[in-house]
C-alpha cells in the first residue's frame, strides 16, 4: 500500500507490530487498519498485550519489529507530528491531585497548543459534554473514581485530535455514568474520529465498536464486527430454563434430571453450562433447528415437565471471548 493510500483511507495502520521485553514476546506481529468513523475494540484478558500495543501506537514504547502509521505518518520517524494527532486516555489516570479540574483542563489545553483565550471555553465545553461541570473547581483528590475517568477521557479530546486511544475508559463507573459516556463516545465516532478502545466489558464493545479483535498472548485470535464474530464463532443458541418451585416432598433433583433428559433427547449435543438454584443454562450447539421448532419443543416440555419459564437467545460476545481466552497464560 502506498503512503498516499495509507493516509487517504486509514487513520491508523499497524504492520506486523511486535514487542519483546527482553526474551518475552508480549505482542506478536499485529496487522490492522482503522478508518475514521470507526471505533475499534481491543479485547483480551489481563496480560494479553493491549496496553503494550497502545504504548507502541503512541510512541511511548519502542516497537521491536514492524511499523505503525498514523494518518500516513511513520510513528518512528515522525513521532512529534504523530503525537499531535493522537488523544490518549491511559489505563491509570495521570492527574495531579492538588489541581482542580479547571486548572487541569487548562494546562492540557495549553500543552496541546490551544490559544490561551480559548482554553476556558474549551474546558467548560468538555465538562458539559462529559457531565462534570459541577465539579470544575474541585481538586482531583476530591473526585470519585468515575469522575476521574471522565476527566481523563475528556483530556484525550483536548486539541481536537482525529485519533483517540482509550485504555479501559469506563473502569469504576456506575452503569448510568457508563451509558452517558458511551453516548458521548458514539457521538465522537459518528463525527469522524477514529477511536481505539480497550475494555473488559463485552457490553461496552457491543455498544460502541464497529469492529473488534480478541487478543490472546499477544496475538489477534479473531477480528471483525460483533455480529460477524458471533455468527462465525458463537455456535448455536443459549437456552435458559427456570424450574418451577416444587412442593417440599418432591425430589427436586429428580425433576431437574427429567428436564435435562428431555433437553438432551430433543437437542442432541446440548451442554449444560450452569446450574444455579432453579436456573439451568444450556448451550445448544445445533444451529440448524428452526426457531419455530425449538419453541414448539419447549412449549411441549413446559406442559409436561416442571418448567416455569424459558428463553432462547443467540450466543453472546462473552461466550466468543471466553472460548478464545481460555488459552491465555
Ligand atoms: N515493561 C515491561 N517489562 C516486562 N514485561 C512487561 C512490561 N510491560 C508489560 N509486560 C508484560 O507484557 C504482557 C502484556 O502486558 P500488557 O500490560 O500489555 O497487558 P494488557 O492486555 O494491557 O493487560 P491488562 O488488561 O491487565 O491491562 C504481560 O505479560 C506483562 O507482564
Amino acid at each position: 500500500m502506498s503512503r498516499y493510500e495509507r493516509s487517504r483511507n486509514y487513520a491508523l495502520v499497524l504492520q506486523n507490530v511486535t514487542k519483546y521485553y527482553k526474551n518475552f514476546l508480549a505482542v506478536n506481529g499485529l496487522c490492522l487498519g482503522v478508518k475514521p468513523y470507526e471505533c475499534f475494540g481491543l479485547l483480551g484478558m489481563n496480560g494479553a498485550g493491549k496496553t503494550t500495543t497502545f504504548k507502541m501506537m503512541t510512541g511511548d514504547e519502542q516497537i521491536s519489529y514492524g511499523k505503525v502509521w498514523v494518518n500516513g505518518l511513520d510513528i518512528k520517524r515522525e513521532q512529534k507530528k504523530v503525537q499531535k494527532l493522537i488523544g490518549y486516555c491511559p489505563q491509570f489516570d495521570a492527574l495531579l491531585d492538588d489541581l482542580t479540574i479547571r486548572e487541569t483542563l487548562k494546562i492540557f489545553a495549553l500543552i496541546r497548543g490551544v490559544p490561551y483565550k480559548e482554553c476556558k471555553s474549551l474546558g467548560e465545553h468538555l465538562a458539559h459534554e462529559f457531565d462534570f461541570f459541577k465539579h470544575m473547581d474541585k481538586k482531583i483528590k476530591e473526585l470519585s473514581g468515575g469522575n476521574k475517568r471522565k476527566l481523563s477521557t475528556a483530556i484525550a479530546l483536548v486539541g481536537d485530535p482525529p485519533i483517540i486511544y482509550l485504555d479501559e475508559p469506563t473502569t469504576g463507573m456506575d452503569p448510568a455514568t457508563k451509558r452517558f459516556l458511551w453516548t458521548a463516545l458514539a457521538k465522537l465516532r459518528d463525527s469522524g474520529k477514529c477511536i481505539i478502545l480497550t475494555s473488559h466489558s463485552m457490553e461496552e464493545c457491543e455498544a460502541l465498536c464497529t469492529r473488534l479483535a480478541i487478543m490472546v498472548n499477544g496475538n489477534f485470535q479473531c477480528l471483525g464486527s460483533t455480529q460477524r464474530l458471533k455468527n462465525k464463532f458463537a455456535t448455536g443458541y443459549t437456552l435458559t430454563i427456570k424450574v418451577k418451585k416444587i412442593a417440599d416432598h418432591v425430589n427436586v433433583d429428580q425433576e431437574i434430571k427429567a428436564i435435562d433428559n428431555f433437553i438432551q433427547r430433543k437437542f442432541p449435543g446440548a451442554q449444560l453450562k450452569e446450574k444455579y438454584q432453579e436456573l439451568l443454562s444450556y448451550q445448544l450447539t445445533n444451529n440448524s433447528i428452526p426457531w419455530s421448532k425449538m419453541f414448539g419443543i419447549l412449549e411441549k416440555g413446559k406442559k409436561n415437565l416442571n418448567i416455569e419459564d424459558y428463553s432462547i437467545g443467540q450466543c453472546s460476545l462473552e461466550q466468543v471471548f471466553l472460548s478464545f481466552t481460555k488459552h491465555q497464560q
